[in-house]
């Protein structure tokens, strides 16, 4: 069975509907997950919680005693609202899956393609919880959110060029179950947002991109439940963002890069590899690029704050990070590495 959101509010001042909506749903006790620069926008007053606090390393793993835990701390409430970033969703759809209480999207940027989506990825592989019962975008807030947030919403969507190119070699080469239909929303959806970018010096200068973007998140999101995997937004492009997520992390790295701005430069890596191998116009890789530095997303390592040395180890460690059939095929070795991060401008 394919679930997706009830309800999706999309539209200036969203946000002051919330009550209308949880009556609708025949809710009345929301608990509020969010992070430290968005409990503002709980205008309502509702109970809440940081993010940061609710043990975030712990939801990573599913044991009996995380359950407990999460259980007691979330029991009281008849409904979860995530109001924030990715990372403030992402929390409250776990708690949510876990306590089997409903879940509201409010997200007060676009970030990623966790908006609306079954997907929790507090770790890797990342695993399908329930979607939201409903998404409230308010565009006043999001349009007014940090630019470099926005601008990372568009690597997580350009990304499904690459991660539906992913998913038919894994049809074609690894005989994997593939959906046709899944994979044309999926790249339609990304394919309309860059015509949209690269146009909008002629049309309206980006000032429809923090609703487009939205919009095209969402989208995303749907396209995974649809597929019930995140095959069709996920391939490639984020095992390197992965891969990166993991030196950070282990090396203890202190930059602020974002997973859409990681997955925009994976992108661009996995679609160079692409049109080296004759299964993508080189065309198409050109547009990719043209629209992330419109939207002044990275596009190379040294924008992403990181040196040469970090991009090749991410890429030749990114077919370790889960099983999932790419053109990464078995690994890039050192060579290989360089020498498609050197094509692909990325180093
Ligand atoms: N479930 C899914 O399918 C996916 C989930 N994710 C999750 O999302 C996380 C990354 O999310 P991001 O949004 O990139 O980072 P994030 O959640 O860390 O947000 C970055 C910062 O921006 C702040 N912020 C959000 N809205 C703001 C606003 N309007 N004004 C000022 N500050 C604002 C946040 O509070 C946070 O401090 C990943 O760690 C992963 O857990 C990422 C991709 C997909
Ligand atoms: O980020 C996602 C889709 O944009 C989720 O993908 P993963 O399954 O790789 O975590
Ligand atoms: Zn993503």
């Amino acid at each position: 069975m394919i679930t997706i959101p009830r309800y999706t509010l999309v539209e200036n001042g969203a946000i002051n509907k919330i009550p209308e909506l949880l009556e609708k749903l025949n809710l009345k006790n929301p608990l509020v997950i969010t992070g430290k620069s968005t409990q503002k926008y709980n205008k309502l007053g509702y109970d809440y919680i940081y993010y940061q606090e609710v043990e975030y390393e712990r939801f990573g793993k599913l044991n009996d005693e995380n359950r407990k835990y999460i259980k007691e701390s979330f029991g009281d409430y008849d409904c979860i609202l995530g109001i924030g970033g990715g990372k403030s969703i992402d929390v409250a759809k776990y708690a949510s899956s876990i306590t089997k209480k409903p879940f509201i999207s409010v997200p007060t940027t676009a970030s990623n393609d966790g908006i609306a989506s079954p997907i929790v990825s507090l770790s890797v592989p990342s695993f399908m919880a329930e979607p939201p019962i409903a998404v409230v975008g308010d565009i006043d807030i999001i349009k007014k959110s940090p630019k470099k947030l926005l601008a990372s919403g568009a690597g997580d969507i350009v990304s499904n060029i690459t991660a539906v190119l992913d998913w038919k070699l894994a049809h074609i080469e690894n005989n994997e179950k593939y959906s046709e239909s899944s994979a044309i929303f999926s790249k339609t959806i990304a394919e309309e947002l860059i015509e949209y970018i690269n146009n909008s010096k002629n049309k309206d200068n980006l000032k429809e991109y923090p609703k487009k973007i939205v919009k095209a998140l969402i989208a995303s999101g749907m396209a995974i439940a649809i597929a019930h995997s995140s095959r069709p937004a996920s391939g490639s492009e984020h095992l390197f963002s992965h891969s990166l997520d993991k030196l950070k992390k282990e090396g203890n790295i202190d930059n602020k890069s974002l997973h859409g701005e990681q997955c925009g430069i994976g992108t661009l890596i996995f679609s160079k590899a692409y049109v080296e191998e004759g299964r993508l116009d080189n065309k198409e890789y050109h547009e990719i690029l043209k629209s992330l530095k419109i939207v002044k997303s990275p596009v190379n390592i040294f924008e992403l704050g990181y040196d040469e040395d970090v991009a090749i180890e991410a890429l030749c460690n990114a077919h370790k990070l889960r099983k999932r059939y790419t053109i990464l095929r078995n690994g890039f070795d050192k060579k290989k590495a360089i020498d498609i991060l050197e094509k692909s401008q990325i180093i």
